[in-house]
């Protein structure tokens, strides 16, 4: 950069420019690698951020695209850095020949130095309106390419991140499981379970992505501006003033260089101040996310279970209990509030502090006469410049938090998925019968509910589990499935789909019929006829013609109908063992009988273990397994009736 009495030689600034870009790119992207790594090393959030993104920078298959990216935006940002230097040194330009016009007009009418001078003046006046023509072009430019390198990066990273933290959280049962992992808070509390894991793979890697890219990349210079462009801001307009400043009389010392100085100590001070008063604001927002999610989770449960809380006349207690969780969140708000109040207040008086600082420091030299107009006012944008990116944390830091809070709950997330996963299971083997070794199921808090269980099922055999409220038959058929932890010993199954758990009211997804009818297997699996034939079957033959109605069909269809709606998924996909909990609660005896007695004969060698309250059940089952309380059980033959 040619400094030459103050100005640039603008003929070879393109090229200067564009080489200074690669350079300073190339070094910050270095800097961007190692201090990653420190953080990620040494921070705790760092560490958090690591886990929970590390894939999408080091991953063979997306890794090269996304540091195409980064580079990109780099060389975009840095670009935008060079480009607030040259227009400062426009405004040099501009401001020195406004000045030397103002001197020229000051001279004799007839002076002939008067003409020339103001010739000049005016010459050199367009040409900074021709500079800065070109400089504000090329800064839109500039500005419109980072935006879409900007959303290209966001929509990259959050559909890796929603990609990849949906799949750990369903996989191996986790998003079930963590219920059972007690996780931190932001202030060290322990809850039980992953409050709200809806909002957090949402919003949170919403915030995590947006946040990503504005801090390490954002357009440079500017208070919203981000890391890598604040901090290159920083050292070239230290540089800058640095030539621009003169000594400082302090005390009766002179500080050659004051200026600078004064500065850093200025902004390094209001930092560390911002920082003190905006701390709270960390778990202040998290506790907002959490709030604000608990608040749309009790309207949703509403709507789901609007027709029992209408048959209850329940809208007073729900009214209540919906404006308790919204009284939570305003109070959060307003604690939010008055705390960025007294952020707000203080970085704004930091701020307008800012702005007359220079004058007020390069005053007595202008009017000595050491500095022109131009570097007066060149100070004053250099020191802007250099403020807004030494302020960048102190004013981001509000942001930050929000930043941090997502971090910690989508850490959060996939730790109690990881921690979840690592929850003991009953031991399981594949095999073509059923076998449980003995098998204990606890309670959470221990107590003992099915003690050293052992027994043996063939192939057309049939089970039925007895005993009183709360003995523990869906415990124990949790354990079998492996989603119960405090279940021990041994259980061996035919692998995969060929053995089926079917709960009290069966799962019904938002799909056409067809899919409802299928689920989990893909509905192309079967043809119509096959279809219209099982609801036949299952005496659900009005619904034949709805296969491909897309309805809420948990609310459409009875209890009953979606029980018919269970044993029907049975007959298609014909599974080796099947285990029904209460499977047939909601039908009336005869229908119950008919659903039994189709499984029984459509599906001879299929093992059917039931849970029933029920003593008609019963005479569908070979064996009976009765939970006797406190550990103890009984197994008993059941006699076939022979007419
Ligand atoms: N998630 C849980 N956390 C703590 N305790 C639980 C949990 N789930 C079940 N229990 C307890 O385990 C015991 C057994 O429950 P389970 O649902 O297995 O009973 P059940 O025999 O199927 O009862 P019912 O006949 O009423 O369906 C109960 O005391 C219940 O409160």
């Amino acid at each position: 950069m040619n400094t030459d009495g103050g100005g640039l030689d603008w003929g070879d600034e393109l090229v200067n420019s564009l080489v200074w870009t690669l350079w300073v790119s190339a070094a910050s992207l270095a800097g961007l690698v190692v201090v990653g790594a420190l953080l990620a090393a040494y921070t705790k959030w760092g560490r958090q951020y690591w886990r929970v993104t590390g894939g999408f920078f080091t991953d063979r298959q997306i890794a090269p695209m996304t540091w195409l990216l980064i580079v990109v935006l780099l060389l975009l940002a840095i670009f935008g850095v060079r480009l607030n230097v040259l227009f400062t040194y426009q405004g040099l330009d501009m401001y020195n020949a406004i000045q030397a016009g103002a001197s020229a007009l000051g001279k004799e009418a007839g002076d002939p130095a008067r003409q020339t001078g103001l010739d000049a003046a005016q010459s050199a006046f367009w040409k900074s309106m021709a500079v800065f023509a070109l400089l504000a072009t090329i800064h839109v430019v500039r500005t419109l390419v980072e935006v879409w390198f900007g959303a290209a990066f966001s929509v990259r990273m959050r559909s890796w991140l929603t990609e990849h933290v949906t799949e750990d959280w369903l996989a191996d049962r986790a998003f079930y499981r963590n219920r059972f992992v007690p996780i931190e808070t932001t202030d060290g509390d322990l809850t039980a379970g992953v409050d709200n894991p809806d909002q957090r793979i949402e919003a949170d890697i919403t915030t995590l992505v947006t946040w990503t890219r504005q801090f390490v990349f954002s357009s440079g210079g500017s208070a919203t501006g981000g890391i890598i462009p604040a901090i290159v801001t920083m050292v070239t307009f230290s540089v800058m003033l640095w030539g621009l400043s003169g000594p400082m009389h302090v005390f009766g010392l002179e500080i050659s260089h004051g200026l600078v100085y004064l500065l850093l100590m200025f902004v390094f001070l209001a930092s560390l101040v911002a920082f003190w008063i905006g701390r709270p604001l960390i778990h202040l927002n998290f506790l907002k996310e959490r709030l604000t999610a608990n608040f749309r989770f009790a309207l949703v449960r509403v709507r789901e279970n609007a027709e029992n809380i209408a048959l209850y006349s329940g809208e007073e207690v729900e009214h209540r209990g919906l404006i308790d969780r919204f009284d939570q969140v305003i109070k959060n708000y307003w604690n939010i509030i008055h705390r960025t109040l007294l952020f707000s207040g203080w970085n704004l008086s930091v701020s307008q502090t800012s702005v007359v600082l220079p004058f007020l420091v390069q005053a007595n030299r202008f009017f000595a006469g050491s500095i022109s107009f131009g570097q007066l006012n060149q100070t004053a944008s250099a020191f802007g410049n250099l403020s807004d990116a030494l302020s960048f944390f102190r004013l981001m830091y509000d942001d930050f938090t929000a930043f941090r809070a997502s971090i910690i709950r989508l850490d959060g997330l996939q730790d109690a998925d990881a921690k979840a996963r690592k929850l003991p299971t009953i031991d399981t083997a594949d095999g073509d019968d059923i076998e449980l070794r003995s098998v204990d199921i606890n309670k959470p808090d221990g107590t003992l509910l099915i003690e050293d269980l052992s027994l043996r099922l063939v192939t057309g055999e049939a089970l039925v589990v007895k005993g009183r409220s709360g003995s523990g038959k869906t415990t124990l058929f949790r354990g079998l499935s492996g989603l119960w932890p405090y279940a021990e010993g041994e259980f061996v199954r035919p692998a995969g789909q060929d053995t089926l758990f079917l709960s009290q009211v069966p799962y019904l997804p938002l799909a056409d019929l067809r899919s409802v009818l299928t689920y989990p297997a893909p509905p192309t699996e079967f043809s119509d006829d096959e279809l219209r034939q099982v609801l036949i079957d299952v005496s659900l033959p009005h619904l034949v013609e709805r296969l491909d109605e897309d309805e809420y069909w948990a609310k459409v269809l009875s209890p009953g109908e979606q029980q018919r709606v269970g044993f029907a998924r049975i007959l298609l996909s014909r599974p080796k063992v099947v285990f029904l909990d209460e499977a047939t609660s909601a039908v009336d005896e005869g229908l119950e009988y008919a659903l039994y007695n189709l499984i029984r004969t459509r599906l001879p060698e299929t093992i059917v273990v039931s849970i029933s309250h029920r003593s008609t059940t019963e005479q569908h089952h070979t064996k009976m397994l009765e939970l006797q309380g406190e550990g103890r059980w009984e197994l008993t033959d059941i006699a076939v009736e022979t007419a």
